[in-house]
């Protein structure tokens, strides 16, 4: 168990990046160095943590035990070339969609270590999920300290085969813009129906929260948990007898997980 955090340096101090080190804060760090160009990422300094809005700011005696690349892919092949000198000391955990170890390595020099992972938003209120795959230079140590980075945030889980991290990115990555849509969707529904656009509002929200939260505290499945709203020719049952349909929700859930996984293998070949 690693008592407080070592020092870090976090590349992207946007959404993931200010979740991810919320997180850490609570953990107790010793010293974070976030490396972010925007006006925005001041806004986390304090306590341990500095800002610097470029590498040549970063203090010359500051050795970070990990970096978390938190930017986005797409800008990728220019912010990570310059970490290469940290490669032969610390531990690389990367977040971004798509990028491979191999793509990493190649960026960072051969021998770096590195864990590529993917959590979600939900890492903000430490709800997230996390998966991560650990690169073959990675030594025990580093990987608990990736495991106890990411676990900081959710739940961690640690997958061998990295091809996995394409579908986990378009499930659990991708994940709570699902939800969200769903909300977005009930309450334009419930306005159609004539419900006013504030009580609308209400109950597409309260009924996602109240869903989620009767998943977490309850040991039944999914299917069992819907089983049990759906009276037997009642109002739900003609509700999920189209939601249901094979060429309804099944096929646009698939389609669409489908889709995601294949952009998050295109975004490894991209840069
Ligand atoms: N959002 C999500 O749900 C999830 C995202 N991810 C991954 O996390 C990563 C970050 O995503 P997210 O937090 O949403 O994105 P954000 O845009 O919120 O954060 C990225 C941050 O990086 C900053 N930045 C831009 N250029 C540089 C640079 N050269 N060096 C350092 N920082 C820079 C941006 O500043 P500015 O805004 O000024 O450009 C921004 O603050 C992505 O790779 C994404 O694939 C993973 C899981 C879930
Ligand atoms: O949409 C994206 O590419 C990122 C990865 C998962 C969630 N957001």
């Amino acid at each position: 168990m690693i008592t407080r955090l070592p020092p870090l340096l976090l590349v992207g101090g946007g959404k993931m990046g200010a979740a991810m080190l919320a997180g850490w804060r609570e953990r107790g760090i010793t010293r974070v160095v976030v490396l972010d160009p925007g006006a925005g990422a001041q806004a986390l300094a304090g306590d341990g943590v500095d800002i610097v809005a470029s590498l040549a700011d970063v203090p010359a005696d500051f050795a970070p035990q990990a970096i978390v690349l938190a930017v986005k892919p797409q800008i990728a092949a220019i912010a990570v070339p310059p970490l290469a000198r940290f490669a032969g000391s610390a531990l690389f955990v990367s977040i971004m969609a798509g990028k491979t170890i191999d793509w990493l390595a190649a960026h960072l020099g051969g021998n770096a270590a590195i864990v590529r992972a993917m959590p979600n938003t939900p890492a903000a209120i430490r709800q997230g999920i996390t998966v991560a795959c650990a690169g073959p230079a990675v030594a025990p140590t580093q990987r608990d300290l990736a495991e106890t980075l990411l676990a900081a945030v959710g739940a961690i889980e640690f997958v061998t085969a990295e091809k996995l991290l394409d579908p986990v990115t378009a499930v659990s990555g991708g994940g709570p813009a699902y939800v969200f849509l769903l909300v977005e969707l009930l309450e334009a529904a419930a306005i159609d129906q004539g419900i006013p656009p504030q009580l609308a509002t209400q109950l597409a929200r309260q009924t996602i929260i109240g869903a989620a939260g009767l998943l977490a505290a309850s040991p039944e499945s999914a299917a069992d948990l819907r089983r049990a709203v759906t009276s037997p020719n009642g109002t739900t049952e003609r509700a999920l007898a189209i939601l249901m349909a094979p060429d309804s929700w099944p096929h646009a859930i698939n389609t669409a997980i489908d889709a995601a996984t294949a952009r998050s293998r295109a975004l490894g070949q991209e840069g």
